[in-house]
């Protein structure tokens, strides 16, 4: 190799990444692949290709956005075609109305809509609506779900919070942590006693968790939250941002058949592009500035080149098996670990829904967040070790998701098993 090209090599760029981001990274998840990241040079279908010459069979997908893999041909022409046109207006375009008009065609709870930059933004949003809404400051969350990186439920937070042992940011003022009570997932007993005794603006959570690994609602859990906060005149919110056009076009909402007030959304519907929206009832959403004064704004809130990334990624759903393929790889690659796994002596458990899947050694079953701690870390970042050099790339944290797409072929699929086999007898 050259000695230009060396100094272009993942080692090197990692050191000059030390020098100027914190700890390396503008992400901390990024930095759990150990002994530093890989830098990409390109990618696509189900392809990472790293500067230092690997191919990675990707399974992080951005951490969930692309679920028709990278660099999809359509959603390429429509971002290219757009670039054409200009990608800032500053006011308006026909795109806005579009995307918006696909949402609430398929999100049940969606009647009106305001699109953000991020799902950090969007969580932001729903919980100021439920506060300017209801009147009440109090927020319900729970234990492991995240819900972006603001102030108002970074507290007992799952993904790279639980990764590096933040539980509580420091920089959130006392009077804002005071705001924030916190159950355990598929805990409907400690729901109703706080909705009971306390005014509570919103409950909010992840429909499905995938921030913790992935964890399971169970039917009455979900069930109990829609009656509970009606019952306590509570805006209930689904922090839909993974599931949401991953579980299906209805999202977990529509998989579930639970209608929340609000809904958050963002990954898949910017089709890879940075997006977050807020959506729910005409009634709540109407308090949104300029027709109410629950205040939101954005330089780039719906920006038309996210727009069309956003409608062609929905389109292909809409049009094509990409959800069966991609649920079908799940379903595969989950049985076949199974079936490795089983031939070990200790306890594992996989927790999977569609095209989102996370496996857990050392517990046998996980239905929140204390669960999923209990799961031998160490073990698993040892397998992610071990895939990675073989290929084949899932999250480096166990507090994340391994996503599938349309673009992980049967042939792909194949491969991974193959690596997975040889990895689990090697354990
Ligand atoms: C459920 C959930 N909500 C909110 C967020 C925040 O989204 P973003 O990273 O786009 O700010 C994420 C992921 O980061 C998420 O998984
Ligand atoms: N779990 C996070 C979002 O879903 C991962 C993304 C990140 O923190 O960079």
């Amino acid at each position: 190799m050259d000695k230009r090209r060396c100094t272009f090599l993942s080692e090197n760029l990692w050191k000059k990444a030390l020098e100027l981001f914190a700890g390396g990274v503008n992400s901390p998840v990024r930095a759990a692949v150990k002994p530093y990241p890989f830098y990409v040079e390109k990618s696509e279908g189900a392809f990472l290709y790293t500067i230092d010459g690997q191919r990675l069979i990707d399974y992080v997908l951005g951490y969930g956005p692309l679920i028709l893999g990278h660099a999809h041909p359509y959603v390429k022409k429509k971002i290219i075609e757009q670039i054409e046109k200009g990608w800032l207006y500053g006011t308006p375009s026909k795109k806005e109305i579009e995307l918006a008009e696909k949402i609430r065609s398929h999100i049940p709870s969606a009647e009106k809509i305001r699109f953000v930059n991020s799902g950090t933004e969007a969580t932001m949003l729903a919980i100021r609506l439920a506060r300017g809404y209801t009147k009440r400051e109090k927020i319900l969350k729970f234990d492991g779900n995240y819900h972006g990186a603001h102030d108002y439920a970074l507290i007992n937070a799952g993904s790279a919070v639980s990764e590096f042992n933040v539980i509580i940011s420091s920089g959130i003022p006392t009077s804002i942590i005071n705001t924030v009570i916190v159950c355990k997932y598929n805990d409907l007993d400690c729901v109703e006693k706080h909705l009971r005794t306390e005014e509570i603006a919103g409950v909010i959570v992840e429909p499905v968790m995938g921030n913790m690994g992935v964890i399971l609602p169970e039917q009455d859990f979900l069930n109990g939250l829609r009656e509970l906060t009606k019952t306590y005149n509570s805006v209930l919110i689904f922090d839909e941002v993974i599931t949401g056009f991953r579980l299906g076009l209805s999202g977990a909402q529509g998989y579930f058949k639970v209608i929340p007030d609000l809904t958050t959304l963002g990954k898949i519907i910017g089709g890879g592009l940075p997006i977050g929206a807020v959506t729910g009832k005409k009634e709540i959403m109407s308090n949104l500035t300029p027709e109410g004064n629950v205040f939101n704004a954005g330089t780039f809130n719906a920006n038309p080149l996210t727009m069309a990334a956003g409608i062609a990624t929905i389109e292909v759903l809409e049009t094509t098996n990409a959800y069966d393929i991609a649920n079908k790889a799940s379903k595969e690659i989950a049985e076949e670990l199974d079936n490795s796994l089983s031939k070990k002596n200790f306890k594992y458990t996989i927790n999977r829904i569609q095209s989102m899947f996370q496996f857990f050694i050392g517990i046998s079953k996980v239905t929140n967040a204390d669960d999923a701690r209990l799961a031998n870390k160490h073990l698993y970042v040892k397998i992610h070790e071990k895939l990675l050099k073989l290929g084949v790339f899932i999250p480096p944290s166990q507090f994340e998701t391994i996503f599938t797409s349309s673009s992980h072929s049967d042939e792909i699929v194949n491969l991974t098993i193959e690596a997975i086999h040889k990895v689990v007898s090697e354990i």
